[in-house]
């Protein structure tokens, strides 16, 4: 499909989302999270999302990243009309193209940190070994290398937080979407956990979307996006003086 089919968006852009709008029910009303957003994240930055509590930021990324449907919109995803893919088609898309990192680590309880960290690379067929070996480079990087044989409930809630990074980045996605990737951690790994964001996640042809309430890593966006009551009122370089 030509890429300019949804209101313009410009070829460079690793993620193009057009009125987009999000409703909830909730017992006999619906809730309108979103509100038409229009916007664009671009291949080579680093683009955060930020906002008040409920402003709609983890149903906006949920969405560019296609794990949640709009009830109304489109997104692109380097070119590809997400949301008109197949159920088993987006789940492909998103093993081949996409890294996550939540608020919820999802680890899986009865494996240890590398084997954890190695699964999308298992999901695509790699032997175990050489995936564990994969991920066991990553986890050294994020200063967690002597906890690769242990099980996630031996972890500390910041060390299960890098091992579920290691889990987005070990494929080498195209894109990363983080939601508050370094909220469980000091000063020290969260800007270890950005560097190795910023060496991973962002090249000419990848791209790297953060929800965050961090004001420590502010400064380390490209770009930032600001939602109140699921509108955008800022998007540029810096941080509006009122935040
Ligand atoms: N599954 C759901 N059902 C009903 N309401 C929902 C659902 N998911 C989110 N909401 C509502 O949508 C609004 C936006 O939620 P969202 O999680 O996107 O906000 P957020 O900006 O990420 O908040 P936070 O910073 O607290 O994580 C909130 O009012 C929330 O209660």
């Amino acid at each position: 499909m030509n890429t300019q089919a949804i209101g313009g968006c410009d070829p460079q852009s690793a993620i193009c989302a057009r009125g987009i709008t999000r409703d909830f029910e909730a017992g006999q009303t619906t809730i309108r999270v979103l509100h038409g957003i229009d916007a664009d994240v671009r291949s080579g930055e680093m683009t955060y999302v930020v906002g008040e509590s409920g402003s709609g930021k983890t149903t906006l990324i949920s969405i560019m990243c296609g794990i949640l449907y709009p009830t109304a919109g489109e997104v692109k995803v380097f070119g590809t009309d997400i949301y008109k893919l197949t159920d088993t088609e987006l789940v492909n898309f998103r093993l081949n193209n996409i890294g996550f990192i939540f608020q919820q680590y999802n680890l899986i309880p009865s494996i240890d940190a590398a084997a954890n960290a190695a699964v999308p690379l298992i999901a695509k067929g790699m032997a175990v070994n050489e995936a564990r070996e994969r991920a066991k480079v990553l986890l050294e990087k994020l200063n967690i290398l002597d906890q690769a044989d242990k099980l996630p409930r031996q972890l500390s809630g910041g060390q299960q937080q890098r091992v579920a990074i290691a889990r987005a980045l070990v494929h080498e996605p195209r894109l990363v979407v983080c939601d508050e990737p370094t909220a469980a951690l000091d000063a020290r790994s969260g800007r270890r956990v950005m560097d190795l964001l910023r060496e991973v996640a962002v090249a000419p042809d990848r791209a790297c979307i953060i929800v965050t309430h961090d004001n420590r890593i502010f400064d380390l966006a490209d770009r930032i996006i600001v939602l109140e009551d699921g509108r955008i009122t800022h998007d540029g370089k810096d941080m509006p003086d009122d935040h």
